[in-house]
């Protein structure tokens, strides 16, 4: 038998396993790295989160990745270099990583890569008849972070999701319901990255196909977008201090609403291929407004962000109250003009940080992939999928061995 296969049927059946959770979401401001020790599978999984760090991409980095990202036509051979650059990129961040926490990468036993989103494409946003199927992409291969780390890793998690009838997203909802339901309250999870996303997870030991994630819209995504091209060098509004400097303009909201989108049945997702800097300029040319300042244009969108939420929201609870809790994550929520508007947008939530449940809102995407992972090796498919996510039981990612 292969050793490596040998080794992942040991690890299967270890009452703990050492995962390394690697995210790079949509905002691309580096790769998020989680080593995690995972003790048990299922409902009874528990997380001891040992180190995080956000390894910052450089400007070559983004740049490359901004080359392919979200465009519908790109160099072929462009994205065909692209995708082992990227899995040997990862892997020598996670030596890196190793090195400075002092762990041995002999130690560690899985890798959980979800490699860069260049491509999300559902049915819903690509609209094409001649290929009925959702679809996404990830660049980042496994083979090259699993050889270039030499730790057995698993990879590529949204394809299984897209062939069992999902979108490939939110996948968030598997990891916070493992990790984050409770007896005592129903929650809503609520991460605010370049595309924002909320889990409804219902009391623990209730109903879990009640249990769904789905996306809002924007999050950050267009407010970083105007933030990078009007003050060049700069990735993002610092504390929100220029969208708190600005007025809510009526008519460029109106317009930034203006899309099916918000009207589409829960589950759904999105990506920066919808709204993105062209989705905006659009939204300028119908309100009038293409000479708003800079503090009104991101007043705007940070509304625009919190108003797709309360939609999304408002849609999930027809017949009865949202539940109170919503525990924030993703970088949306450093964003102090951003909670100011879901807290009037959402009047009746108790807003805190998902920090305070044990799970650092920054690393909390990171940390879904390696729950995922560990479901994938030792535990079942998660069976939370059948109800209002509308996606058959399903484990996911894809196994490279170094050797
Ligand atoms: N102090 C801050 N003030 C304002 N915004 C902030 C702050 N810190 C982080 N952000 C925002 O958070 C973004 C990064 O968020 P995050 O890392 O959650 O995104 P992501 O994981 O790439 O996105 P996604 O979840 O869509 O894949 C930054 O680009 C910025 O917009
Ligand atoms: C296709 C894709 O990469 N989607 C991301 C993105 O970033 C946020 C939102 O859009 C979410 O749907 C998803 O990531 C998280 C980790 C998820 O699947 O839950």
């Amino acid at each position: 038998m292969n050793p490596y296969l040998a080794r992942l049927c040991r690890l299967a059946s270890q009452p703990s396993r050492r995962i390394i959770g690697l995210m790079s979401g949509t905002s691309l401001d580096g790769l998020d790295v989680a080593l995690c020790r995972l003790e048990g599978h299922g409902p009874s999984t528990k997380l001891m989160l040992e180190h995080f760090a956000t390894v910052p991409y450089d400007n070559d980095t983004r740049d490359r990745i901004r080359t392919v990202f979200a465009r519908e036509q790109v160099s072929l051979e462009y994205l065909t270099l692209l995708n082992p650059w990227l899995g040997r990129l990862h892997a020598a961040a996670v030596l890196r990583c190793l090195h400075e926490w002092q762990v041995n990468p002999a130690e560690v036993d899985l890798v959980a890569s979800h490699g860069q989103t260049v491509y999300h494409a559902p049915r819903h946003q690509h609209q094409r008849p001649d290929f009925p199927q959702n679809a996404t992409l990830q660049l980042g291969d496994g083979d090259h972070v699993a050889v270039g780390t030499g730790i057995i890793t698993l990879s590529d998690f949204r394809q299984k999701h897209v062939a069992a009838g999902g979108e490939g997203a939110p996948l968030a909802a598997y990891g916070d319901f493992l990790l984050l339901s409770s007896p005592d309250e129903e929650r809503l999870l609520l991460n605010l990255g370049g595309i924002a996303n909320f889990t409804y997870l219902p009391r623990a030991g209730g109903d879990a196909s009640t249990a769904f994630s789905t996306d809002t819209g924007p999050g950050n995504t267009l407010l970083d977008a105007v933030v990078r091209t009007a003050r060049p060098g700069q990735q993002f509004d610092e504390d929100g201090r220029l969208a708190l400097a600005g007025q809510v303009h009526p008519a460029l909201l109106a317009a930034l609403l203006d899309h099916v989108f918000f009207a589409a049945p829960l589950p759904k997702t999105t990506g920066p291929e919808l709204f993105g800097a062209a989705y905006l300029t659009a939204a300028h040319q119908i309100s009038g407004t293409a000479a708003l300042s800079l503090e009104d244009t991101l007043a705007t969108l940070a509304e625009f962000s919190a108003v797709g939420v309360a939609r999304a929201v408002q849609a999930a609870f027809t017949t009865r109250a949202a539940p109170a809790a919503v525990y924030l994550s993703g970088g949306g929520a450093h964003n102090p003009a951003l909670r100011a508007a879901l807290a009037h947008h959402l009047p009746g939530a108790r807003f805190a940080s998902t920090d305070e449940l044990g799970v650092p809102g920054d690393a909390k995407e990171a940390i879904l992939f390696a729950v995922l992972a560990n479901e994938a090796v030792a535990g079942q498919p998660i069976a939370i999928g059948a109800g209002r996510q509308r996606v058959p039981a399903v484990g996911m990612g894809k196994i490279s061995l170094p050797g």
